[in-house]
């Protein structure tokens, strides 16, 4: 990838060999690796076994993961805060591996409501739960340092399954926790 970014130098009218520039290649490539780096995890090692019995099934929320991504489009990042709600139903999951999955999916280009969706199922998929909320709040640079412009706008997505998309009362539970 290194090559890559020093043919960028050139295109955008820069002089890959001055000084302040002789690593930026580098850089500019290890830092690519790790905004993407999803694409090199495997899930099960970024949950790593860590599910848990429980008894009761009470509402667990973990709310304003931050999360930074790269829309798919533009390759700017996009940026925010992620709010997960679920109610187990014997099963719960470690709560940083919450975080984890979020940023499991988050590191690679990406759409918000693929993200959105992926952290719900996978949540799904792993403890099976009565019902999955997650919410995304984010700002996306592509559309602040170019293109319409807009400095103010946050894009909220969000992806309700199992009792959360058929119960009201569960879904405004969870939006009134996240404060929403
Ligand atoms: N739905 C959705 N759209 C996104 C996301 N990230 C970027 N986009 C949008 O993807 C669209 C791409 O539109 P195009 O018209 O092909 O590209 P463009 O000419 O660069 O568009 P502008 O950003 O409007 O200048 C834009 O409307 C972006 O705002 C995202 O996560 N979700
Ligand atoms: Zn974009």
């Amino acid at each position: 990838m290194n090559n890559l970014y020093k043919d960028m130098l050139v295109k955008i009218g820069e002089d890959p060999d001055r000084e302040g520039l002789l690593d930026t290649p580098d850089r500019a490539a290890k830092a690519m690796a790790f905004l993407t780096k999803g694409y090199h995890q495997k899930l099960e090692d970024v949950i790593n076994n860590a599910v848990f019995t429980v008894e009761d099934n009470h509402m667990i929320i973990v709310k304003d993961i931050e999360l930074y991504s790269l829309c798919e489009h533009h390759m700017l990042p996009f940026f925010g805060k992620c709010h997960i709600g679920y109610i187990p139903e014997g099963k719960v999951l470690g709560v940083s591996k919450l975080a984890r999955i979020v940023d499991h999916f988050a590191r690679r280009l990406q759409i918000q409501e693929r993200l959105t969706n992926q952290v719900a199922t996978t949540l799904m998929d792993t403890v099976a739960p009565e019902g999955v909320g997650v919410v995304i709040e984010a700002q996306h640079l592509c559309m602040m340092m170019r293109g319409v412009e807009k400095q103010n706008s946050c894009m909220v997505t969000s992806a309700m399954l199992g009792s959360f998309r058929s119960e009201p009362s569960t879904r405004n539970e969870f939006l009134k926790l996240i404060g929403k």
